[in-house]
């Protein structure tokens, strides 16, 4: 059967990264549609939309969507509901993809990489699960108001219902089943209603559903500390939206790059999955050569196990790429010479 895919590269470093993840899936030799379209800054600047209702449409015909990365300094004065993160997240609301699957895993040759003593990162394997489509990045009321005296007011509202933390909490606890059977649950209840909330939930649904698997709690801030001082503890750590988004991209480092992590953000079985590397357009190396597609690549693979249901190939790549890393070819984030092209080849050669 084929499967649609719908590449979405976007700004920056994001068609540079997208372009490897396609020569790799065309050495792949998959059945695979592949569609484009424009997205983020790239869509500002062709239609005036960071992601138009056509694209919107087209994704969520598709089995799977892939994006590069958003946003540039280029398109930070456009309002804020049109900037190209916003293009971003009215693309994951749509989607509905509530759980985001962001795997953490130091390969053996890259554990000097790391900003940490290898000691502490060799065999790491953590895998993030985190809510998506709701939290502060969502919740109403928001905006920034005038209060008319010389003052302005920003505001946002941190807000998850027992729905929301329970159908994310599952996807952990059924991901640690598989795994080594253990979920910390992240977030900041002595501080939060919706931390408190959080908690009480995750707690009722393991007693209720998954007495079986390990569940332990911790606050947000000794998460931050426990991830540097000795991140091989965590299994699955299941956190919201924003705490999510700054705890991943610490552990990026704990990998060696940011430009390793990849993610799967998924919705009710059956619906389409969005793949998307953690990073973002990298406007400081953008256009020259210098990005590391492997984030882009090993999304890619992602797709292909979550979405294509095809675990033997998403394998094949995820060995392709940790095989290239093996025998020398890296990008100048972990350590190397070789340009994105040269990476990308690398990983076709070891498919
Ligand atoms: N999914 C997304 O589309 C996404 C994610 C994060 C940030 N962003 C956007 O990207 C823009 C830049 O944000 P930022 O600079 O804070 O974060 P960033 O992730 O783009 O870059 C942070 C640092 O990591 C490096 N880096 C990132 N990806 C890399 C890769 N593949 N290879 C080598 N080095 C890599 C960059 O050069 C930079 O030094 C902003 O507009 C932000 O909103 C988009
Ligand atoms: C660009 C931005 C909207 C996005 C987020 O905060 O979710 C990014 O940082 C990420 O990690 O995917
Ligand atoms: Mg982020």
């Amino acid at each position: 059967m084929t499967h649609s895919l719908l590449l979405l590269p976007g700004d920056g470093i994001g068609p540079e990264v997208i372009a490897e993840a396609e020569t790799v899936l065309n050495a792949a030799a998959l059945d695979i549609a592949v569609h484009r379209a424009p997205f983020g800054g790239a869509s500002i600047d062709r239609h005036g939309a960071a992601i138009t209702d056509e694209t919107l449409a087209r994704a969520l015909a598709s089995d799977a969507v892939l994006t590069g990365a958003v946003g540039g300094p280029q398109w930070s004065s456009q309002p804020y509901d049109n900037r190209p993160e916003s293009g971003l997240l009215k693309l994951r609301e749509a989607m509905q993809v509530f759980a985001n699957l962001r795997p953490a895993r130091c390969f053996a040759a890259l554990a000097d990489a790391s900003s940490l003593k290898r000691h502490l990162v060799e065999g790491l394997d953590i895998m993030f699960v985190r809510e998506l489509v709701g939290g502060v990045y969502f919740g109403q009321p928001r905006g920034i108001e005038d209060l008319g005296n010389g003052q302005r007011r920003g505001v946002n509202t941190q807000v998850y219902t027992t729905a929301e933390i329970h159908r994310v909490a599952r996807t952990a606890f059924e991901l640690a089943r598989g795994r080594r059977n253990r979920v910390c649950s992240v977030e900041k209840s002595n501080v939060m209603e919706a931390g408190l909330l959080w908690k009480e939930e995750v707690t009722a649904l393991h007693a209720a559903e998954y007495a079986d698997v390990e569940l332990s709690h911790m606050l947000a801030d000794n998460c931050a500390m426990q991830l540097v001082k000795a991140p091989k503890q965590f299994d699955v750590i299941l956190t919201d939206n924003l705490f999510g988004d700054m705890l991943s991209d610490e552990a990026a480092m704990l990998t060696g790059s940011l430009g390793l992590l990849p993610s799967a953000a998924l919705g009710e079985a059956g619906k389409p999955g969005l793949y998307e590397p953690i990073h973002g357009s990298a406007p400081d190396i953008a256009g020259q050569g210098l990005a590391n597609p492997c984030a882009a690549i090993l999304s890619l693979a992602m797709a292909i196990r979550h979405s294509f249901g095809d675990a033997a190939n998403a394998a094949r790549i995820e060995r392709a790429v940790e095989a290239a890393i093996d025998t020398g070819t890296r990008t100048r984030d972990i350590g190397g010479t070789a340009s994105t092209a040269q990476m990308g080849a690398a990983i076709v050669q070891h498919l």
